[in-house]
């Protein structure tokens, strides 16, 4: 079994706990069950924004521990500061060290959009994005059928949510693209062996069409990338390893997007 089946498998038992623990309506009673969402949109084409979409991450499959010891909220708060566009949070707990506190903490900081970054394979998960503060969710084209993924991209838009659709080559954007989604990601990342490869991205830029969103995703770790995926036609940028790795995640955001 690769990762990605252990970590689906994984997911359908943590969602079963979870359903048992938190009924639906106490989700739609938290606080920012009825709230206005910030527009993943506004903030990615924002001209005092950089388009980087920062991720915390404590730890992944791939690198092990990334970060033990920095601070969500603090973290969060330099990224929105250095001008990232939006906050991506992991919230996978068993591959990725991740918490709902960590999104609750990061929509508490900060005033810019929040993706709720896990594995979504059920519409209770998208409700809990939506009560935890978040803004974005993220489907990922390979874990789901092309009818789960419109359906899910539907819920989620209804609840005011924007969905990133998530691939990795030409055949899962093409089963996966339905008009119910706002961006399209390319990850540079094979989650099903982690190999890494930024040409993934320039390779499918012009099979997405104009009206979604265009991110890069994964493997970013040069200012002068950015310059050549905008070109390319790219609008967003999803960096976590390369901040996180760091002591000062906050400072190695500003000095990258000094060098932009
Ligand atoms: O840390 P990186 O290489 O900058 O990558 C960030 C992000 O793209 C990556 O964490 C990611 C992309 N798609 C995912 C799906 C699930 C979990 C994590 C991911």
């Amino acid at each position: 079994m690769n990762i990605l089946d252990k970590i689906v498998l994984r997911k359908q038992q943590e969602v079963a706990n979870a359903k048992a623990l938190v009924s639906v309506k106490d989700l739609e009673q938290s606080i920012h069950f009825n709230r206005n969402t910030y527009s993943f949109k506004e903030f990615l084409l924002a001209e005092d924004r950089s388009g980087i979409i920062a991720e915390f991450k404590r730890r992944s499959p791939s690198k092990g521990l990334i970060n033990g010891t920095a601070d969500v909220a603090e973290v969060t708060q330099a990224y929105n500061n250095a001008g990232a566009s939006a906050l991506s949070v992991l919230t996978d707990v068993d591959f990725f060290g991740g918490k709902t506190d960590d999104i609750l903490a990061a929509r508490a900081a900060n005033n810019i959009p929040v993706l709720r970054k896990d594995f979504m394979i059920d519409e209770y998960q998208i409700l809990e994005a939506k009560a935890w503060g978040a803004d974005i969710i993220l489907l990922i084209a390979s874990i789901l059928t092309p009818q789960q993924v419109s359906d899910f991209g539907k819920f989620a838009q209804n609840l005011g949510l924007n969905v990133l659709l998530e691939v990795h080559n030409l055949e899962e954007l093409e089963r996966s693209i339905c008009p119910d989604l706002d961006a399209i990601g390319v990850n540079n990342r094979n989650l099903g062996d982690f190999t890494v490869n930024i040409q993934t991205s320039f390779d499918l830029v012009n099979r997405i069409p104009d009206e979604f969103l265009k991110i890069s995703e994964s493997a970013i770790s040069n200012p002068q990338t950015i310059r050549e995926l905008r070109t390319a036609g790219f609008n967003g940028f999803l960096i976590g390893e390369n901040f996180m790795k760091t002591d000062n995640p906050g400072a190695a955001i500003k000095e990258f997007v000094g060098q932009i």
